[in-house]
């Protein structure tokens, strides 16, 4: 299972690293891979489980985080009518999104970050995924609010971006202009 020893930190040149596309339809060993991603998030947000292996909670989990160059990511959030979105995705690629901003109110955090980094962190309040699924189906999703949020954290791993390049330097907790908190 995966643990938070699996899960590289800061400094770590995978966080940085913009990480290739896997094979569709996908390996055995990428679909293991994926769902042990899967898993390690509903683990995190079990109580017992989280407590007994000491996982922090996480909605999202991108695999360069384990230190692999794969473009595959795994979310596993409730939107805010409680509607589960879980979700094991190859290749994810944003094909449209909102003109409107959206973001979390209380800033973001991350299981490769050690720190807490205050600050709002802008991103598109709705975005049009398309991906493959763990049976390398191609899926397109409409993702709106703390789905969308959650995704757009991700997909930035794949691409080598943490969630603190967003923050406005100058004043941090200034919401940017179209966009609204999702939560
Ligand atoms: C918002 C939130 N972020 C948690 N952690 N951070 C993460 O998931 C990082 C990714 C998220 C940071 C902001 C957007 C994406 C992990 N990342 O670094 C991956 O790249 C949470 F744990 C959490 N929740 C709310 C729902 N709750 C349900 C019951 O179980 C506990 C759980 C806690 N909400
Ligand atoms: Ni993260």
């Amino acid at each position: 299972m995966i643990t938070m020893d699996d899960i590289v930190r800061e400094g770590h040149p995978m966080l940085r690293t913009v990480t290739k596309e896997v094979p569709i339809p996908p390996t055995t060993e990428d679909q293991e891979t994926l769902k042990e991603m899967l898993q390690f998030l509903k683990n995190s947000q079990d109580e017992e489980t989280a407590e007994k292996y000491n996982l922090r909670p996480g909605v999202g989990l991108a695999a360069p985080q384990l230190g692999l160059d794969k473009r595959m990511l795994a979310i596993h959030v409730e939107d805010i009518k409680g509607k589960l979105h879980s979700y094991a995705l190859f290749n994810p690629k944003i094909v449209s999104h909102s003109v409107e901003g959206g973001y979390l109110s209380s800033g973001e955090g991350c299981l490769s970050v050690d720190r807490e980094v205050p600050g709002i962190v802008p991103r598109h309040a709705r975005v049009t995924v398309k991906a493959y699924d763990i049976d390398g189906n191609q899926v397109k999703l409409r993702l709106k609010g703390y789905p969308a949020i959650v995704i757009q954290h991700e997909i930035d791993h794949l691409n080598g971006v943490m969630f603190y390049d967003h923050i406005n330097e100058e004043n941090p907790f200034h919401p940017p202009e179209n966009a609204k908190p999702v939560d």
